[in-house]
């Protein structure tokens, strides 16, 4: 992930430095393209390996094509206009406010096309490796041409120091580039790799029905990622406040991992448990349903409640009682700036409770592969250290801007996941 920019250019770079600016970037692209393709091979029903499934083919460069076209009219579209937060050199982000309404026409519009050509879900099915490899030259491109433009033709007036090229690739360079009038990372990260992930898992849903007859444990696993996935575009812009949209820059990390990190691996239980066919119990696989809605619900429900009360300006009711918060200061791009850190309800247990709520959802909708090794896991699994990492990140963010208002909060409320454990 991406560490905190250094001046690299003036002193000497130590060990540390070095693994962190021309090891780790390097490591982790080859490691986690090359995993994309390994893991769309191996989950396939009828591996056939061959390199040249990396270039794709017609079927899937024609699929990639047409999503792309659909995600970027999405954007295209007259509709509300969303601000994102204004950035530290004074740019404000404009996004297209028609999520919801996006999430929820792909769905139809792919049901319907399912419906009328049941063949086309085996047809992704079976081109899945394909597909990841054309997803994965696109992204490169992408990664490139934003390597390029951040460095010699910039959009912004942010002044970025110099740092290893491979670093910067990884990185990104600019926070909020466009491409053809529309933001990038709302175009990756909202309109094609969340909503691949979704048409993917109805797409594997869909063939596994087709191939071994209904399963309630398959369709538990569509099911609550769906709930998941409807809850993220209910929200979408409150999206645009968040570290991936205000902190992290358009590169590898956050486009690449979009486009195809998101739909190779995100989807992996739902993919995975196509060849190896459920054998969960119906009441097992009930009780999963349940647990994985709870823990969406709980999920939405502690992020709910900070955007209330952020939307109230505190002045809400939390758990029936008015809420209570420690008044924060910090440097803005207006000067001092004031902001209220909440400290009841969730807020007031743990510091990120989301996390553990998300976490709890992901093992669910992984559960449906139970009996089939570490396999279907390993997107929980990811997500546990994925979380665990960004707790440390996040929390160096807020005790950066907030200083001695998030010691306060820190010892208000001690525990970051767990009450009493971490
Ligand atoms: N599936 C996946 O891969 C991932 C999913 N997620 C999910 O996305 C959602 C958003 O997560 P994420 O953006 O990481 O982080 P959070 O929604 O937890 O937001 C963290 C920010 O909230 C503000 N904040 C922190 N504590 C308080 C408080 N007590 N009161 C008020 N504001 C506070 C701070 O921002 P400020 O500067 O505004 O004060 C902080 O930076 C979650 O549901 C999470 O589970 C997240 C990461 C990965
Ligand atoms: C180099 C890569 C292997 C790492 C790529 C990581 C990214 C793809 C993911 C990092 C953070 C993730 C997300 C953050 C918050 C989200 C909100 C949630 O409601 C939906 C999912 C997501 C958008 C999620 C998507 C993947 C990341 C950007």
């Amino acid at each position: 992930m991406p560490p905190k920019p250094v001046n690299t250019s003036s002193r000497r770079l130590t060990l540390y430095d070095q693994l962190r600016y021309n090891v780790v970037p390097p490591v982790f692209v080859v490691f986690f393209t090359v995993a994309t393709q390994y893991l769309a091979w191996k989950g396939n029903e009828e591996p056939n390996f061959r390199l040249s499934r990396a270039l794709g083919n017609e079927f899937s460069w024609k699929f990639v094509g047409l999503f792309f076209l659909w995600a970027f009219l999405s954007l295209k579209v007259p509709s509300k206009i969303y601000k994102g937060p204004v950035t530290s050199f004074g740019y404000t982000p404009l996004y297209s406010d028609n999520g919801f309404l996006y999430f929820w026409s792909t769905i139809v519009l792919s049901i319907l096309i399912l419906n009328l050509s049941p063949i086309l879900a085996l047809r992704i099915y079976y081109n899945f490796p394909e597909i990841i490899g054309s997803l994965n030259i696109c992204a490169f491109i992408l990664c490139l041409w934003l390597l390029y433009n951040g460095k010699y033709a910039p959009s912004s007036k942010e002044k970025l120091k110099k740092q290893p090229i491979i670093y910067e690739f990884y990185r990104g360079m600019e926070i909020h580039p466009r491409i053809f009038g529309v933001d990038v990372k709302q175009l990756t990260n909202c309109r094609i790799g969340l909503m691949l992930w979704e048409v993917l898992i109805l797409v594997f849903f869909a063939t596994n029905w087709l191939l071994h007859g209904f399963s309630l444990a398959a369709f538990a696993t569509f099911f609550i990622q769906t709930a998941y996935l409807a809850k993220f575009y209910w929200w979408e812009t409150g999206y645009f406040n968040t570290l991936d949209i205000t902190l992290d820059r358009a590169g590898y990390y956050i486009c690449w991992g979009c486009l195809v990190w998101v739909p190779a691996f995100y989807t992996y239980a739902s993919y995975y448990i196509v060849a190896q066919f459920p054998s969960l119990s119906d009441t097992y696989s009930l009780l999963i349903l349940v647990f994985g809605i709870l823990s969406v619900t709980l999920n939405y429900w502690v992020d709910y409640e900070r955007q209330r009360f952020r939307a109230s300006e505190g002045q809400c009711l939390i758990w029936g009682k008015k809420a209570s918060y420690i008044m924060a200061e910090y440097d803005g791009p207006k000067g001092r700036q004031q902001s209220k850190l909440l400290i009841s309800g969730f807020w007031g247990v743990a510091r990120h409770l989301n996390y553990v709520f998300e976490i709890l959802a992901a093992f669910s909708w992984c559960a449906a592969g139970w009996g089939h090794g570490v396999w279907p896991f390993l997107y929980a699994v990811f997500l546990t250290v994925l979380l665990v990492h960004r707790v440390f990140r996040d929390e160096e963010k807020c005790a950066d801007k907030y200083g001695p208002y998030w010691k306060k909060y820190c010892e208000k409320v001690p525990y970051r996941m767990i009450p009493y454990i971490f």
